[in-house]
């Protein structure tokens, strides 16, 4: 599994406490920034990211700002992504089975790093249920068309 990670300004803290945990779970990560609390825009960090999965570059892409709602957004503009905002283990593991969210979106001013933590586990360990939740997102995939 390769992962994709991201944050604007608002996420920097929680991103790094993220990458911690992926170093726990030995997965591979690619930092696509940014790094410091100085303010950046965050279409600029959640487009890079977004594409790379959406590429097939990255298996998964995590994705944070202050909300983790700005960033999501922006993420899902790009065809393919299926950016899902998780702030509760219940949501990590439905937007897994059920949306087969290949993104996952929080937000550092919304949540600790605890709470992170065991949503990431989750969310990176779920599968896709397939079956009646296939269809769904198929249909998803031709409101981009
Ligand atoms: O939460 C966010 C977008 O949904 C971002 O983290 C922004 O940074 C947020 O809008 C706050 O912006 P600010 O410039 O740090 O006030």
């Amino acid at each position: 599994m390769k992962v994709a990670i991201g944050a604007d300004h608002g996420g920097v803290h929680l991103k790094a406490s993220i990458k911690a945990v992926l170093d726990e779970l030995n997965v591979a990560y690619t930092d696509f920034g940014t790094d410091s609390e100085a303010s950046v825009d965050y279409p600029d960090i959640a487009g890079p990211v977004a594409k790379a999965v959406a590429a097939g570059e990255y298996d998964r892409g995590i994705l944070i700002c202050g909300t983790g709602i700005g960033i999501g957004i922006a993420a899902n503009k790009v065809a393919g992504i299926r950016a899902a905002l998780c702030h509760d283990t219940f949501s990590a593991h439905a937007s897994r089975e059920h949306n087969n969210a290949n993104i996952l979106t929080m937000g550092e001013r919304v949540i600790g790093p605890g709470l992170a933590a065991d949503i990431v586990k989750i969310w990176l360990t779920t599968e896709f249920e397939g079956g009646r939740h296939e269809r769904r997102v198929a249909k998803i995939a031709e409101l981009e068309a």
